[in-house]
């Protein structure tokens, strides 16, 4: 089947079109917000804790200032014989300690006050820590399955518009992204919002004309950051291309290891991902740079307000009785919180792009169409007739094309009808089509145009899974995954037995060497990608899953085109008793596989230019006689060298 081409993805795959294009702002906030909406009841409970703490801050912050004015009070008390002294401290919501109270009760019960709502909120804040990671924690893993979820389903055509390195990336990294909208951006803006009111409000009741001129410097911080958040944002979506890249060197890299060691390309390796993770670094310094101006600009502007407050606030005290020493402190230390709050402005609005970003490529995911799915209203797979086989296939003027409508059709006017279990050999060179037409067969891609029916049903009406399990598919290069044997050969079949399993595996002579040469036989635990397994043995497995369900028609793809000659014959034997009693279309270029098929199709350029028997074939001379010539050239020399005995099954 066709594997990840080098090709530049297809336009008018659905997935290009998404990617890298930019959803507007607003609908991206909206939809995040109506993602956090489904944790509302976290969000909210973890609101109500940051109210319950900001009222706790700003009480212990007038208790400070009740507390110096009770001190400045019992050391200089204002009357008429000293108007320069301090005055009389206001207890809060009209409650005082009794008269017989001295200074020293007084500030203690403040003092102790204090530490209470200390004790408290450190307990407070420790929760708060804990319910937010949750909340994070919920959101990614149920977001992370979502994407999973969505790429099991998704066509070929997604993972063809889309690289490896880009599809790991949105389930890993950007996933995050979107969990830090919540976390850090939404959860972060109410409780600044909520702050910002507390202490202007309570700025305000101390003095409305201070806070005014205190808070002047405010809408200027508010301008930077939409500035900022202006240019950020093309740096980031850059940023997230260029990891892309990074993790698809690294990818292919881990996959392609014989490749590398085998040519010695090592060094030059190292220096292509060097070259990624560099532009990555390079690119990333640019943001932090405009970062670094912008986070201490940001901090350094409520600064400002300070020097206003010693001023302003110093000739209000002078002026105005009401006010006094504890109140100054309690001003300073309001706006020292609000200038905090303004000063967190900027992290938000990097979280904001960041996160933008993030979350713009998880949704193309989950907005790319499912191309190839069940259609609402299904035909069920027809039953066999009484006596009979299942798995005729008929292909009625087909034709694909990778890309867009004018692109080069890869296939074009397939005209032919497969028997119930008759073998059809395809053959054709390097490019003709033959995997491009298999893969058609189990809806990995649908036909541009015409149709494919198995047995009588347009395969789009037939539900998806049971199509897919009529088919048996061998590649010509086999996946195996970490696990065991007997789990590889029922991959997606959990429920088969091991009788089941073991009678795929004797169909493809496999069964032999599990159980001599394997350790724990069937119970083998296969490295990653199989790879200590043998490239023969390999494909004995992938036949082996293949025939498991006894599926009536096999697809099978060149299966010795990655095999060394040794080793061929160990997997046409396999081939052969897989083949079997069932519909099959196998890639070949061995002239025994190909005598034996029923007839053998052609294929040039994505057209069936031949199509008959072998005997009618070579009668006729053309494209097939030629290449049946050269296999039949090369087959007596390799028997010259004695390395073709056991080869013909
Ligand atoms: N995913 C893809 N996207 C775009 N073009 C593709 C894709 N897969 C294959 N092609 C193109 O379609 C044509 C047919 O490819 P296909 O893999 O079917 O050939 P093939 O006959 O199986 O070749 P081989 O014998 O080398 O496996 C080729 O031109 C190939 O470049």
């Amino acid at each position: 089947m066709p594997s990840a081409p080098s090709q530049s993805p297809s336009p008018s795959a659905p997935a290009a079109a998404g990617v890298g294009a930019e959803a507007s702002t607003a609908r991206l906030i909206l939809r995040l917000c109506r993602l956090a909406w489904g944790y509302r009841l976290q969000v909210i409970r973890s609101l109500v804790l940051q109210l319950v703490l900001l009222t706790l801050t700003l009480s212990g912050l007038g208790l400070l200032g009740l507390g110096i004015d009770v001190i400045g009070h019992a050391f200089d008390p204002l009357s008429e014989a000293n108007p320069g002294g301090n005055k009389p401290p206001a207890w809060p919501l009209g409650y005082a300690p009794p008269s017989a109270w001295t200074s020293g009760q007084q500030v203690l019960l403040v003092a102790g006050l204090i530490a209470v709502i200390g004790l408290v909120r450190f307990a407070l804040e420790a929760l708060s820590a804990f319910w937010i990671a949750q909340l994070v924690q919920d959101i990614v893993v149920s977001l992370r399955s979502r994407v999973y979820d969505k790429l099991q389903r998704l066509s070929f055509r997604f993972f063809d518009a889309n690289e490896s390195g880009s599809i790991i990336n949105r389930v890993t990294g950007d996933v995050q992204a979107v969990r830090m909208f919540v976390d850090q951006v939404l959860v972060q803006v109410l409780i600044m919002a909520v702050s910002l009111a507390f202490f202007a409000g309570y700025m305000l009741s101390l003095h409305v004309g201070l806070t005014l001129v205190c808070l002047l410097s405010t809408p200027l911080l508010w301008l930077l950051t939409g500035n900022f958040s202006r240019i950020v944002k093309p740096a980031y979506l850059e940023n997230r291309r260029l990891f892309d890249t990074a993790i698809r060197v690294l990818s292919e890299n881990a996959q392609g290891v014989h490749v590398v060691k085998g040519f010695a390309a090592q060094d030059a390796e190292v220096r292509r991902f060097a070259a990624a993770n560099h532009a990555v670094t390079t690119q990333k310094r640019q943001i932090f740079q405009q970062v670094a101006i912008f986070v201490p600009l940001i901090s350094f502007l409520p600064q400002l307000n300070l020097v206003i407050l010693l001023i302003y606030g110093g000739w209000i005290y002078m002026e105005d009785p009401a006010f006094t020493v504890g109140t100054l402190v309690v001003f300073s230390g309001l706006l020292q919180q609000f200038s905090g709050q303004i000063g967190n402005v900027a992290q938000l609005a990097n979280s904001v792009q960041q996160s933008l970003t993030g979350a713009s490529r998880v949704f193309e995911v989950l907005d790319t169409p499912l191309e190839i799915q069940t259609r609402a209203d299904p035909t069920p797979l027809p039953a066999p007739p009484a006596g009979g086989k299942r798995g005729g296939i008929r292909f009625e003027d087909v034709g694909f094309r990778f890309g867009k409508e004018d692109a080069v059709p890869a296939l074009a006017h397939l005209d032919f009808e497969v028997k119930p279990g008759q073998l059809v050999a395809v053959l054709g060179a390097t490019g003709a089509g033959k995997s491009t037409m298999l893969s058609l067969i189990p809806r990995f891609y649908d036909p541009t145009t015409g149709r494919i029916r198995l047995d009588g049903v347009d395969l789009r009406d037939l539900p998806l899974d049971a199509l897919r399990r009529s088919i048996g598919i061998v590649f010509q290069e086999s996946f195996l995954f970490s696990n065991t044997v007997a789990e590889n050969i029922a991959f997606g079949h959990p429920d088969a037995t091991q009788e089941q399993v073991e009678r795929a595996a004797r169909i493809a002579s496999a069964h032999g060497f599990i159980t001599e040469d394997l350790k724990d036989g069937y119970r083998t635990v296969l490295t990653e990608g199989g790879n200590n397994l043998s490239g023969g043995q390999r494909q004995r497995l992938a036949i082996a899953r293949a025939v498991l369900l006894d599926p009536p028609v096999l697809l099978m793809d060149d299966p010795t085109a990655a095999i060394d000659p040794e080793t061929e014959g160990e997997i046409l034997a396999a081939m052969a008793s897989a083949m079997a009693d069932r519909t099959t279309f196998v890639v070949a270029h061995r002239l025994s596989t190909l005598r034996r098929a029923d007839f053998v199709l052609v294929l040039d350029r994505g057209r069936v230019v031949e199509r008959g028997t072998h005997d009618e074939l070579m009668a006729k001379g053309g494209h097939y006689a030629e290449a049946a010539g050269v296999q039949a050239a090369d087959t007596e020399s390799r028997e010259i060298l004695g390395m073709d005995e056991a080869v013909d099954p």
